[in-house]
This record gives C-alpha cells, structure tokens and sequence, in this order.
C-alpha cells in the first residue's frame, strides 16, 4: 500500500528514578505521560522536502536535486546502514550547515529514510515542552521512525478503515525503537535509550542497559508535573556528569550505585502497593526516596538553584518533589498523596506559579506510538498541522 498521508502520534515521559544513572547501566523507572507528539508526513507531488517544527520555529525546504548528492553515501550500502555513524551526522551537518543545534532536528528526517528520496512534507507539533526533561526528543524521534518507516514500506501502516487508532505488532515496534534510539543519539549524543523505549511502548518501564521490563502491576499515581522554564539542553548535562565521573570515579560511582538502589527499592514498594492495601508508610518511603535521589542528583551537577525553590515551595505544603529528565532546569515531578486535600494543591499550584513556574496535573500511562485517523485527533492539534 503506498503511503500518502499518515499521522502518528507518540508519548512524553517522566523518570521517577534513574535519569542520567541509566545512561551510566543503572536501572530507571519510567512512566509515559498523557501529553503527545503529532507528526504528519504527506507525500506531495512537489518535488520537495518540506520538514515544519514549529515548536522550534524551525522550517526548511530542500528541493530533491539538492539532495541528490547525499545519496552518493548510501551507493552500494542500502542494507548496511543501520545506525548513525559518525561520518554520515558530518555529511549531514555540513549539508544542512548546521550553526544551530535546532537543525539536529532536521538530521533525524533522513537517517531511517536512505533507501529512497521521495518528495514530501514533515510537519510535527507536541505538547510536550520541548528541552524540558519530559522526553520531547524522543516523542519527537518515535514519530519520525515510524513515519518514515511506514512510507519507505518496511513495515506497514497499522491503521484500517473503521479504525480510530492502531498500534504496530511488537517486532515493528522493536524496529521503530531502535531508529528512534539513532534519532535520540543525534539529539543527545550517548542516550541510554530508556526514552525512546517509553515512547514506544508506553506505560510504565524499568530499564537496565537497553533491556526493556514493562511494570503492568502499578498503583494509580498522582504526579504533578513543573516546569521551571530554565532552558537546557540534555546533551550538555550527560556530557557534564561523563566529566565528572572520570575526574571522580571513586566518589562518584558510589552515587549512582545509590541512585540505583533507590530504583530497585521504589520498584519493590510499587509492587507492593499493588498486592497489599496501601498505607501511608507506601507514601513515606516513596518520599524519602525522591528526596535521597534529588539529592544525588545535585551531588552529580544536574541541579539548578530553580528546581531546589521547586522543592522547597512543595515541601511547605507536605510534598516531595524531585527533577525529571536531565535536569539543570527543566521540569519536576511532585508526588500527591491520595490524602492530600485539592485545596492545598490548588495553593501551591499558585506558590509555583507565582515563582514563574508551569505546571499540570497530568494522568500517567498513556498509549506508546499510534496512527491515528485525522478525525481523532484534538482538533486544535490538526488545526496547527494542516497549516503546512
Ligand atoms: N516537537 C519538536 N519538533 C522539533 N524538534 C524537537 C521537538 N521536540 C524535541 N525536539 C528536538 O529535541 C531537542 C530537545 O531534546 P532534549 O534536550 O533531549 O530535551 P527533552 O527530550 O527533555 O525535551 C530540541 O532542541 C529539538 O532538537
Ligand atoms: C538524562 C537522561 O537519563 C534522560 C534525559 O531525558 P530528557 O531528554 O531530559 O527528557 C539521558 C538518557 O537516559 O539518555
Ligand atoms: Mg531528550
């Protein structure tokens, strides 16, 4: 079936422990958010390759004969490449002439798509902030892979007629992961990869060293989710903690080894709270853990003066709260305990707000990577990508 028009969707995510240990195998918890990227690729007749982001107020066309040229790298290795080597980013990079690290973006369009060069536009919108920690990147790497995945027929487009949404068999979803995750090693430079997985599986995951459990016995949460608006940039905090461990081995290995201890122990508490009834002791541990892992996290650089006002102002009220993500700014979860009164998360809603702060209560657990039919779509979503 030839591809014309196809929409697909895929997760944000938050990590409750393990950011950065992960990339460092350490296991992580992570849970997909209720907040989605959209991607709609159209295959057009115009002879060029259209790609919009508006999130990033990013927006290139190339006509086809100027990309004629790079595909003198793949002659004669069509079913060699599978990975992003580093000779192929250089090509790209210097052909996009890439002083921006925005464009990186734009690289992710042609890796899974060297087989073929059609003429075609790539439009994306997320609600997800983007550089955030909520896994903006990934979301963003997942749609792409399979999108473009489905047009160049290497696996097929899930969604049949009477549908609403589809979703793609396991065997195509180990496929998009693992192009998301060339996506997410453009964007971050060593991911561990546990982003890409929740993003196309959903749910919640542990995840040690590309291994991949999904956790289907877990406890309604409460989380709250800020974003402190600091700007960041993931790959800089990954590539600022590999300084200080190899500066620090003996101090810091210890750190991680603790952060992950904590995943394990977290892990344990959820199970339980699935197969005993939950009492506030469930609540107690989980809070200490998030303080223990924040402070680790700040023990390894990845902390901002914005998110310790974050965890203070939550405190006031009873709350424990912790970043998310890479940290350095960007968002943090707070855990609500069932008890807690929606009067007081009203307040201190505003005390976050009024520092300048974002935030959204968010339900937890969605659906990894879609088709849609453009009619189930929200309506202000399409309305953003049919501008394109
Ligand atoms: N909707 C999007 N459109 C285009 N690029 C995106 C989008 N979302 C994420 N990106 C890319 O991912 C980068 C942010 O990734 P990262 O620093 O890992 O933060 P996070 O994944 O936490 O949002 C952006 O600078 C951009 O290159
Ligand atoms: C810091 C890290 O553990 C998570 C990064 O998440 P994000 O890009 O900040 O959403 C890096 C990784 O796992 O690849
Ligand atoms: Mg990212």
């Amino acid at each position: 079936m030839s591809v014309e028009e196809l929409l697909v969707s895929a997760p944000g995510k938050a990590i409750l422990h393990g950011e950065h240990a992960v990339v460092h195998g350490k296991v992580a918890l992570a849970v997909s958010l209720n907040l989605r990227t959209y991607l709609r690729l159209k295959a057009t007749t115009t002879g060029k390759v259209s790609i919009n982001l508006p999130n990033i107020d990013t927006f290139v066309c190339w006509d086809l004969s100027e990309l004629q040229p790079l595909t003198q790298y793949f002659r004669g290795k069509r079913d060699e490449i599978q990975r992003v080597d580093g000779e192929l980013v250089r090509i790209l990079r210097k052909f996009v002439g890439a002083t921006n690290e925005n464009l990186d973006s734009c690289f992710n369009a042609f890796i899974s798509n060297h087989n073929i060069l059609p003429s075609l536009t790539v439009s994306v919108w997320s609600e997800l902030p983007t550089g955030a920690g909520l896994g903006s990147s990934a979301a963003y790497s997942v749609c792409l892979a399979a999108a473009l995945l489905c047009l160049s027929r290497v696996i097929p487009t899930p969604l049949k007629e009477c549908d609403h949404t589809a979703r793609w068999c396991q065997e195509d979803l180990e496929l998009i992961n693992s192009w998301a995750f060339q996506g997410e090693t453009i964007v971050h430079g060593n991911p561990s990869g546990v982003d890409n997985a929740v993003g196309t599986w959903g749910g919640m995951l542990r995840f040690l060293a590309g291994k991949i459990i999904p956790l289907n016995r877990v406890p309604l949460l409460r989380i709250l989710l800020t974003n402190t608006k600091v700007p960041r940039s993931t790959k800089v905090l990954v590539a600022r903690l590999k300084d200080k461990m190899n500066k620090f081995p003996s101090i810091m290995t210890p750190v991680l080894d603790s952060v992950n201890a904590i995943s394990c122990q977290c892990e344990k508490v959820l199970s339980e709270m699935t197969s005993q009834p939950i009492t506030g002791e469930h609540y107690n541990i989980l809070e200490e853990l998030i303080d223990i892992n924040q402070h680790h996290l700040n023990v390894m650089g990845v902390g901002h003066p914005t998110l310790d006002m974050l965890c203070r102002v939550t405190l006031a009220k009873g709350l424990h709260s912790k970043l998310t993500g890479a940290g350095g700014g960007g968002c943090a979860i707070t855990l609500l305990r069932p008890e807690t009164h929606s009067m007081v998360v009203q307040n201190m809603v505003q005390d976050l707000k009024d520092c300048g702060f974002d935030c959204w209560e968010t339900s937890i657990g969605g659906p990894g990577v879609q088709q849609h039919s453009p009619l189930t779509v929200k309506q202000e979503i399409m309305e953003i990508l049919n501008q394109y």
